[in-house]
């Protein structure tokens, strides 16, 4: 059965040294991007590994709050939705969803880049050092670490598509980045009455943690803690054909039709963090790089009394960057068009339309934000 590719990056992660390596891994990072627009990457900073898991102790930390402690905290009281929003409050981050999924079972605290940059920079809403000491240094920490891989990894996406190497992180200098932790509940023990819609599938069996949705920037890095719960639906043909085989293997109890069709998993990964385009790559790629629908399941069945949790690193180009639809210069062969396959030409990231625009003016389309610049 195939599944989302591994692609170590550590010869993306020195500044110099544009060898064989480097080639290789830009190699891969194309095909993963064409494909299946998800790729977990190894290899990345031996700093982060480190700051992994003093992430993942401070998200479960912070949701273990008091729930007066968080309501001081919450994304309603900041201009720029920064801090905590409960359980069914609105999806941050993300493009809307698509198909109906209903609402979001998950608790979120968004954090996002300070100073004063563009609109979309700002201060954000730190708790105490009284209520959670050390708190805010190793947010910060995996903030900058984040910001650091991300750079590293737009080495690879710019060599990937026939550009100078420099070509996206000269873009990225003070880029709209956001960090947003969540929390998914176990899923309430099922008594085998419920179920929407008379479905027999398993998807409808499961309780929904985030609906199906592309994210709408740049890139994506996912830490996730050891409770699976994240899907994929990969849109061209080979990885599509991989998603069908697992649909009807088993796995998803399915057979063939219905919710599950075309979903991969996209569990943890020991050591590895997950990597995604929004659709601002894809449209900046010329439509030759996926923004792949995903979607989170509530945790259920054996991992059904422990809550999951991700931190989601949502990295954007400078808010002034310029952006417009790359063209021959990605090299899109007659193959890859074919791997696009005709079905799938549009899934909402304007690669249709020529025009050229920033990229602050393209997220915050998507996101329905308005500033006065
Ligand atoms: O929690 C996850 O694994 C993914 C969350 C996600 O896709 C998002 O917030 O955009
Ligand atoms: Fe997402």
């Amino acid at each position: 059965m195939k599944s989302l590719p591994v692609i170590d990056i550590s010869p993306l992660c020195s500044e110099s040294g544009d060898d064989a390596a480097t080639a290789a891994v830009a190699a891969s990072i194309r095909k993963a991007c064409i494909e299946w627009g998800f790729f977990y990457i190894v290899g990345a900073r031996p700093r982060h590994a480190a700051t992994l898991d003093a992430l993942l102790r401070a998200t479960v930390a912070l949701f273990d709050l008091p729930h007066d402690s968080k309501r001081a905290l919450a994304a309603s009281l900041s201009p720029l939705h920064r801090g905590w929003t409960g359980v069914g409050g609105a999806h941050n981050c993300s493009s809307s969803g698509r198909g109906g999924t209903g609402p979001d079972n998950k608790e979120s605290f968004l954090l996002g880049a300070e100073g004063g940059a563009s609109p979309m920079h700002g201060p954000n809403p730190w708790p105490s050092a009284d209520l959670l000491p050390g708190w805010e240094a190793d947010m910060s920490a995996y903030f900058s670490s984040a910001l650091a891989v991300s750079r590293a990894l737009s080495r690879g996406l710019a060599l990937a598509l026939g550009l100078d190497r420099a070509f996206f992180e000269q873009r990225m200098r003070d880029p709209v980045a956001q960090l947003l932790l969540l929390r998914y509940p176990p899923a309430p023990p099922s008594d085998g009455g419920g179920g929407d819609g008379g479905s027999n599938s398993s998807a409808a069996r499961r309780v929904v943690g985030c609906g199906e949705h592309t994210d709408c920037g740049f890139l994506t890095l996912l830490a996730q803690d050891d409770v699976p719960g994240l899907e994929v639906r990969p849109r061209a043909a080979g990885a599509a054909s991989a998603a069908a085989a697992t649909a009807n293997s088993g796995g998803g109890g399915g057979e063939g039709g219905g919710d599950d069709a075309g979903w991969v998993p996209a569990p943890p990964l020991p050591g590895a963090l997950l990597v995604n385009l929004g659709d601002l790559a894809e449209f900046w790629s010329g439509g030759l790089f996926r923004s792949t629908p995903h979607r989170v399941f509530a945790p259920g069945g054996a991992d059904g009394r422990r809550a999951r949790h991700s931190v989601v690193f949502f990295c954007n180009c400078d808010y002034d960057a310029e952006v417009a639809p790359l063209g021959a210069e990605t090299g899109m062969g007659s193959d890859e068009a074919g791997e696009r396959g005709a079905a799938d030409a549009g899934n909402g990231c304007g690669v249709d339309g020529t025009s050229a625009t920033t990229a602050g003016r393209y997220i915050c389309e998507k996101l329905g934000l308005m500033f006065n610049e």
